[in-house]
């Protein structure tokens, strides 16, 4: 027998919406809605129509993380050698075009680690972040003690990591670890709106600049830096390069063609 989905998935506009559906579980990441999520975002990534993504869940959860239940019997073999927490978890990162998380309720452990895998969080006002691994004897194991880092620095990190506080939106806002704090009930509207912008831009451009941007984390400010130069010069043998300038100059709106 079939499991029934654990997302649902539809397009507005040029907006792909992942939403996670495991309402009773709180969106709890098991194998198979990590498989299904993955390849929702690929065809999403695949499909022409399509110039951003969104990954949400529901009002009360993003993801309260793994699975506890499917994952408290593993042992080290099991876990070692059979890929858990592996390629299928990062997926998200494979993606060309932007994914926006759209995150209300509880993003913890696994959850949070998705949304920071995303390029950006949108965070409803009543978001929790927070890295609870330490609680169950185990550590963030799908970046989190990377990301979280990165993101609000050391001291907080190691707060949240080693005494398993929660964060709530308003402090996430001012730590960095949020985009933006929006009221629960605008948290899909705000989310679609920067897809849709994001979507009125120069694909070239928006997944070179989403790569730059990335570069950032891996690499040295020198390295970086040349990095950035030679997309930006790249840019410049489109033709959206030349639509863009040349309608600006013109005072018109810019009709991109994605060459
Ligand atoms: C990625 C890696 C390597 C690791 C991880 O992510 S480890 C998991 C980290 N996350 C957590 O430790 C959070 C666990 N959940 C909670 O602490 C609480 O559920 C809560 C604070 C998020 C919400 O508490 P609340 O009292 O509002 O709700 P519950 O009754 O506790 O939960 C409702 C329902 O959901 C099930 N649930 C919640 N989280 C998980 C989870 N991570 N894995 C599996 N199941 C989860 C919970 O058991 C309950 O279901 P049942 O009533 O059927 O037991």
């Amino acid at each position: 027998m079939t499991e029934a989905s654990m997302i649902l998935v539809e397009t507005i506009g040029r907006v792909g919406v992942v939403r996670l559906n495991r309402p009773k579980a709180l969106n709890a990441l098991c194998a198979q809605l990590m498989q299904e999520l993955g390849a929702a975002l690929l065809a999403f990534d695949k499909d022409p129509a399509v110039a951003a993504i969104i990954v949400t869940g529901s009002e009360k959860a993003f993801a309260a993380g793994a699975d506890i239940k499917e994952m408290k019997d593993k042992t080290f073999p099991d876990v070692v050698f059979n890929d858990f927490i592996g390629a299928h978890w990062e997926t998200v990162l494979e993606v060309k075009k932007p994914v926006i998380a759209a995150v209300a309720g509880f993003a913890l452990g696994g959850g949070c680690e998705l949304a920071m895998m995303c390029d950006m969080i949108l965070a409803a006002d009543n978001a929790k972040f927070g890295q609870p691994e330490i609680n169950l004897g185990i550590i963030p194991g799908a970046g989190g003690s990377q990301r979280l880092t990165r993101a609000i620095g050391k001291s907080k990190a190691m707060e949240m990591i080693l005494t398993a506080r929660m964060m709530d939106a308003a402090e996430a806002e001012r730590a960095n670890l949020v985009a933006r704090v929006v009221p629960l009930a605008d948290l899909m509207a705000e989310a679609l709106k920067i897809g849709e912008k994001i979507a009125s831009l120069s694909g070239p451009s928006v997944a070179i600049a989403k790569d730059a941007v990335n570069a950032a984390f891996e690499t040295t400010l020198t390295e970086g830096v040349k990095t950035e130069r030679r997309m930006f010069l790249g840019l410049f043998a489109t033709a959206d390069q030349k639509e863009g300038m040349n309608a600006f100059a013109e005072k018109r709106r810019p009709n991109f063609t994605h060459r």
